[in-house]
């Protein structure tokens, strides 16, 4: 169901805006873009921060802007938690009290979200009695994110909230924004350039340039069909979700079951070195299209653990001239990208509709 539609305008003269989208109604929803792209002013004018002409955006059905009606209501009125790129504490308060001023902000009654909760979600139970000054920029995005939750809202946006932080502290924080995620049924806008962070953390994915959306739709799918795009620097990759449902510490490995089209009677296991997931837990793995190779007949004596059958779906040239990315599907349904060079392609004379094997060389756990 569709629970955010917005379609934003704006001509500054330097700089047009002209986006429309219709995000789900759960989940993470990434707009993703370059520099100057507009990602910040979508936010901003969901926020209601910005007023833009011809626009119009609601969320569950409420209008929260449409300008051909009159309607704009003010950015104190809309039920929304935003996460700015540096936390904004009070820092004369200590992080309980920003976090019961953001309780404070809603009454009693309307409150949707546990303070309880919340707190152990984002495991800040022992810095109740710090001050800001006192905590990492890690922690302090942790209480500001704990606060927007606890005003209850609607909508969280959240603009490039780990950009200020290193790459360790960002490594940290990811596991808490994922749990987030799962656990509370808000809709999360979130504004990021970083390839890592979307491939980990969205469940649809927009891809904002120059003012206007290029892409948008499942995440998976839009990685699949941006396969080129520079956004992507880390290079052209598909994702594959499963359940863990094999651990073996003796062998080093961990197995998990694709989820896969409930059409099709077939399952793949994937396996990868072995990581304390529980049994039964859901994960996401990434599969760069350099870390596929195809064969055309069934590796017999390979160290390589996964190794499916595949069909060819598409063909299409790589940023690299002499590299092609070849779309293949498994017999269970999921797409996986590999980029092989052109003369491998020529060599092995594969073309659409070629059955062959693709060999997972490597699967990052996101
Ligand atoms: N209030 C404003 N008045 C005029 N121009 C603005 C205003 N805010 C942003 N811009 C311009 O609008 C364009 C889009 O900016 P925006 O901040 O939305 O992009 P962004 O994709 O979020 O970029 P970044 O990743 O750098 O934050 C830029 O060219 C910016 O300079």
């Amino acid at each position: 169901m569709t629970q955010l539609e917005c379609r934003f305008q704006v001509d500054r003269g330097d700089f047009c805006l002209d986006v429309e989208l219709n995000l789900p109604s759960h989940g993470v929803s990434a707009l993703f873009g370059h520099s100057g792209s507009g990602k910040t002013t979508c936010l901003r004018a969901m926020a209601g921060l910005e007023r833009l002409p011809n626009s119009n955006f609601s969320v569950a059905g409420e209008v929260w802007q449409d300008e051909a009606r009159g309607i704009f209501i003010p950015p104190h009125k809309r039920q929304i938690g935003y996460v700015f790129q540096e936390a904004s504490l009070f820092s004369h308060l200590s992080v309980e009290q920003n976090l019961q001023f953001g309780l404070s902000r809603v009454a009693a009654t309307s409150r949707t979200v546990n303070y309880d909760e919340v707190v152990s979600l984002l495991g800040i139970e022992t810095m109740l009695k710090r001050f800001p000054a006192a905590l990492s920029g890690g922690e302090r995005q942790r209480v500001a994110i704990a606060r927007a939750l606890l005003t209850s809202p609607a909508l969280l946006l959240m603009d490039e909230p780990l950009s200020a932080l290193d790459a360790n502290r960002k490594q940290d924080i990811l596991p808490y924004l994922e749990r987030l995620n799962q656990q509370l049924s808000i809709p999360v806008v979130y504004v990021s350039h970083a390839a890592d962070e979307v491939a980990r953390l969205a469940d649809y994915l927009c891809i904002l340039r120059q003012g206007s959306v290029i892409a948008s739709g499942d995440i998976g799918e839009v990685l699949l069909a941006q396969k080129n795009n520079d956004l992507f620097i880390d290079g052209a990759s598909s994702l594959l979700e499963g359940e863990v449902v094999g651990q073996s510490a003796k062998d080093g490995l961990t197995e998990l079951e694709l989820y896969h089209d409930q059409h099709r009677d077939v399952k793949t296991c994937l396996r990868i070195t072995h990581r304390p997931f529980a049994i039964g837990s859901r994960q996401r793995c990434r599969v760069f299209a350099s870390d596929v190779s195809l064969c055309l007949s069934k590796p017999t004596d390979s160290s390589i653990l996964n190794i499916f059958p595949a069909k060819v779906l598409a063909i299409e040239p790589a940023r690299l001239s002499a590299e092609m990315l070849v779309t293949t599907e498994l017999a269970s349904g999921q797409k996986i990208l590999a980029q092989i060079s052109r003369y491998s392609l020529n060599s092995l004379a594969i073309e659409i509709n070629t059955e062959l094997w693709i060999q997972l060389k490597s699967v990052a756990v996101l």
